[in-house]
């Protein structure tokens, strides 16, 4: 029940996932806007799944034109281990979705090297933040060292886990890597790099993106008064900056 009160104001349940998309174009334009003119970069991370498809919305006018998109640096939150063109890689789901259609350098999007093995990709992924947080395109946190970005967009699945961390995996401890990987991901494909719950919750700002009544168990687990202690994934979520849950009905019908 702990916080229970300062996640209900920023919780927004949409009667539609359209209603839900144009909303979080405003969102994110918003933030983009404040980041592109106070310190010249926005640092946006993004995630698999169905979220891309709620970003349409970012793609049409006035948004389009509004936003300036030179200042995007664009990062993933995980990534699965396949080619950059294979149906399961979240960069391809993004590039068609998303980045094909807004005019980014293509210098300022940060794709997973392909051609790694997971631990080398995680490796090598975790080198870039780092090379990025150097010369302070990504800012860092105070608190704790790790790698601050602007704004973080995540989905969940309906098992509650975020990024490619799944409940009851020793990855959810991870606390001192930025990036890790995982081998045995209990949703195909298997093999995946993640960023870790450090990283995760030193964001400035999450967005958490939940569509569909197939994810209400974990909604209600997660935002409900009747709170378990074997937390979920999702559970963990909790940025140093601000979190802001957008639900459809059907996510937040057992709210
Ligand atoms: O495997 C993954 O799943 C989650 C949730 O996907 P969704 O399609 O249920 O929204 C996604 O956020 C993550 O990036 C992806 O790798």
């Amino acid at each position: 029940m702990a916080g229970a009160s300062s996640t209900e104001k920023n919780k927004q349940v949409f009667e539609s996932e359209e209603d839900l998309a144009v909303d979080l174009a405003e969102y994110v334009a918003h933030l983009s806007d404040q980041f592109a003119k106070t310190r010249g970069a926005f640092t946006v991370v993004l995630s698999g799944g169905s979220l891309v498809k709620s970003l349409r919305k970012l793609v049409e006018p006035p948004y389009i034109d509004l936003v300036d998109w030179s200042k995007w640096h664009v990062f993933w939150a995980d990534e699965r281990v396949v080619p950059k063109d294979h149906p399961d890689s979240n960069y391809f789901l993004a590039y068609n979705g998303f980045l094909s259609k807004i005019p980014i350098p293509a210098g300022n999007v940060y794709a997973i090297n392909d051609a790694l093995s997971a631990e080398g990709a995680a490796d090598d992924y975790e080198t870039c933040l780092k090379h990025l947080v150097k010369n302070r395109t990504i800012e860092v946190s105070e608190i704790n060292g790790f790698p601050k970005f602007d704004l973080m967009l995540l989905g969940m699945g309906p098992d509650g886990h975020v990024a490619s961390l799944f409940h009851g995996h020793p990855l959810v401890k991870e606390n001192k890597k930025w990036v890790t990987f995982i081998k045995d991901s209990p949703k195909p494909p298997p093999e995946r790099i993640t960023l870790t719950f450090p990283v995760i919750n030193a964001s400035a700002h999450i967005a958490l993106i939940v569509v569909g009544a197939g994810k209400a168990d974990a909604v209600r687990s997660t935002l409900g008064s009747d709170q378990d202690t074997d937390l979920l994934p999702v559970q963990m979520v909790s940025p140093d900056g601000k979190l802001n849950w957008f639900l459809d009905k059907g996510a937040a019908s057992k709210l």
